[in-house]
């Protein structure tokens, strides 16, 4: 029997189990029965080499947003009007084969825009290219599923449940449990918050399904049974993803007002380029980019070229300001000049592990330089962004 068949199975056997106290502990071991089998199914086959013919688009710019969906949502529609990069565009499905790339140029800040063709259910278990497809979104900072405001609901539940089978886990923080595999020493399991899913016994029946009989758990918040064999398999993907709903020239204004209510959700129309601003906008708010400008001493920061930081990569601190300018900037940092929303106030004097927030300026005085001591101070620049020029009314950025 195949993978795919054996999921079926169990799935089967799931869904005929009652669920409640006698049963929890067998339907957990499923569970993680399943996960496992899922795991198998995602190893590349032996001697494959990569697979995604076409898939491969090199990453650029300061994030990477994937658009997925069903056929003919309006994917490629979207990536046209968004990036002005031509992606074919039909009214049959499947018109787009392979990933198409286009920029997105916001907020002095280049996204890369990621077309694809379109998934459907048993995306995940290699039908159509969902495989490649999943593999993609897997490498983005961010999920558009772009969905036909006119077809089922149910799509969203669909999609949502293909991506999740191939460990993607969308708009959810990685749980609190703190697992570690050990030589010997048997299973030591603590918690710090009371357990309403999960329990010892049941925890320990789930590590034996994996052959793990050395290891410490504790749990740090009531995490449930698919929490704690995420944690195990240790290969899932924290995401985020945004629904938007396409085509709402063509559906009555309670619908768009019942979809445009959903949670993480957005209505749009191409056709009518109705949202697409605020499209725009929410994206930048889910990537979390921070935008650092560098002023150098005694003159005025360029306000066109921002050092662009993420909390979500790489981290956005003084230190990594500072990794991003110059690989020895740290060692020869004195100490930072900040001005801005994370600044007490203007400037404060910073060290390195100081958070920096969006459109921040920062200044940094190396060990050998002497500071400025207050000389000069910033004018107001033509292209400065709006907040800067606010902030300089209010505290004059001196240095
Ligand atoms: N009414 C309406 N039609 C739209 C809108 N956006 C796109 N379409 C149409 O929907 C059809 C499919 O658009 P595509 O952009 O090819 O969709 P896709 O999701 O890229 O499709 P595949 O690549 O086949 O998966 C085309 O006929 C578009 O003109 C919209 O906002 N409203
Ligand atoms: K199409
Ligand atoms: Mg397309």
């Amino acid at each position: 029997m195949g993978i795919i068949e054996r999921i079926k199975e169990i799935e089967a056997e799931m869904a005929r189990t009652q669920k409640n106290k006698a049963t929890e502990y067998h339907l957990g071991q499923l569970k993680a029965k399943i996960a496992k089998l899922r795991t198998q199914l995602l190893e590349p086959p032996k001697g494959a080499s990569g697979g995604g013919e076409g898939f491969e688009v090199t990453k650029y710019g300061h994030g990477r947003v994937a658009l997925i969906g069903f056929p003919s949502v309006g994917k490629s529609t979207l990536l046209t009007m968004l990036t002005g990069t031509h992606s074919e565009a039909a009214s049959y499905e499947f018109t787009t084969l392979t990933c198409i790339p286009g920029v997105i140029h916001y907020n002095d800040t280049k996204i890369q825009l990621l077309d694809l063709p379109g998934i459907i259910e048993g995306a995940s278990e290699g039908k159509g290219r969902g495989r490649q497809v999943i593999a993609v979104a897997k490498s983005s900072d961010l999920v558009l599923m772009v969905l036909d405001a006119s077809k089922s609901e149910g799509h969203r539940q669909i999609l949502t449940k293909e991506l999740e089978a191939v460990g993607l886990r969308l708009n959810k923080q990685p749980p609190q449990i703190y697992f570690k595999k050990k030589k010997t020493g048997g299973i030591s399991f603590n918690t710090t918050a009371p357990l309403t899913h999960i329990d010892e016994k049941l925890c320990y029946q789930i590590l034996h399904e994996y052959k793990i009989h050395n290891a410490e758990v504790l749990f740090r918040e009531n995490a449930t049974v698919d929490d704690f064999i995420d944690v195990i398999e240790g290969n899932r993907k924290y995401i985020k993803c945004v629904y938007v709903y396409n085509k709402i020239d063509v559906v009555g204004i309670d619908d768009v007002d019942r979809l445009a209510r959903q949670p993480n959700s957005i209505v749009i129309s191409c056709n009518l380029k109705l949202n697409l601003d605020r499209l725009l906008a929410r994206m930048w708010d889910e990537m979390g980019l921070v935008r650092v400008y560098s002023k150098p001493q005694g003159q005025q920061p360029d306000f066109d070229e921002p050092f662009v930081l993420s909390s979500d990569r790489g981290g956005c601190t003084v230190e990594d300001f500072c990794n991003h300018v110059h690989r020895t900037l740290v060692k020869d940092m004195k100490y930072a000049l900040v001005w801005g929303t994370s600044a007490r106030h203007n400037p404060q004097n910073c060290g390195l592990s100081q958070h920096l927030e969006d459109e921040d300026v920062v200044q940094i005085v190396k060990k050998k330089e002497r500071d400025e001591g207050g000389r000069g101070r910033f004018k107001s620049h033509s292209n400065a962004p709006a907040r800067i020029a606010d902030r300089e009314k209010k505290a004059p950025l001196k240095q």
